[in-house]
């Protein structure tokens, strides 16, 4: 008898996620968060005051597997791994989320033009028994010099608005990564290598 592979739960509504995991044979299921405030202890994603992107980041991506978990309660679900991810961009200190409108992501391209930042993708496990694992991928990016019309018609593809830094490497802004080092799958949301490490280290053997 051939038993199936274990599944787990993905605790995201972030399509490039999903790719990516799918992208590594794993078998999941998606808990949707609702679009915007993830009502019902929704995870707040504000920065807290002085809170470092580091610190943040994790932070962030911890609240929503539990968030996730607390999901598979009300909803009835059987216990399972529930994984989840957070990316932010950092540059000078400051946290760079997704924008809140095309000038806000106007503004922070303008920022990231001709120099190099930093992406910091935290991923977290949680386990049915209660065992929290999380890792963390760093990865530098630098950007040639962009354009004003080059930014204009890029925000207005509306490629920026969901994505962390107001880009996304794997689409067009790929004409604008000069160099990049860490992780490209990271960048993307979610580090592929960091997280089958998390997986094996868990006993997860739908790998
Ligand atoms: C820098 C960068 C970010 N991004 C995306 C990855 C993330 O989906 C998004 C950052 O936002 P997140 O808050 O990390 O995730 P999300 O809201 O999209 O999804 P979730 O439901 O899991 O919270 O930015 C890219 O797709 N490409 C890139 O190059």
């Amino acid at each position: 008898m051939t038993l199936a592979p274990q599944r787990l739960y993905l605790a995201s509504r972030s399509p490039r996620r999903r790719e990516l995991l799918t992208q590594i044979g794993v078998h999941f299921d998606t808990l949707l968060f609702r679009a915007g405030a993830r009502a019902d202890g929704e995870v707040d994603e504000t920065p807290l005051p002085g809170e470092d992107p580091v610190t943040y980041v994790q932070r962030v991506a911890r609240a929503k597997a539990e968030h996730g978990r607390r999901i598979l309660v009300w909803r009835k679900l059987q216990p399972q791994v529930v994984l989840s991810a957070d990316t932010t961009v950092e540059v000078d200190g400051q946290i760079l989320g997704k924008p809140v409108d095309g000038d806000d992501a106007a503004r922070t391209l303008r920022l990231l033009s001709g120099r190099a930042h930093r992406v910091l993708t935290a991923v977290v496990v949680a386990t049915p028994a209660g065992q929290i694992e999380a890792a963390l991928s760093e990865s530098r990016v630098r950007f040639r010099e962009l354009s004003d019309a080059e930014i204009r018609r890029y925000v207005a593809s509306g490629e920026p608005l969901d994505k962390a830094g107001s880009y996304g490497i794997q689409g067009r802004a790929a004409l604008f990564v000069a160099h990049m080092e860490g992780s490209y799958t990271g960048i993307m949301g979610l580090p592929l290598f960091e997280t089958g490490a998390l997986l094996r280290k868990i006993g997860f053997d739908g790998l």
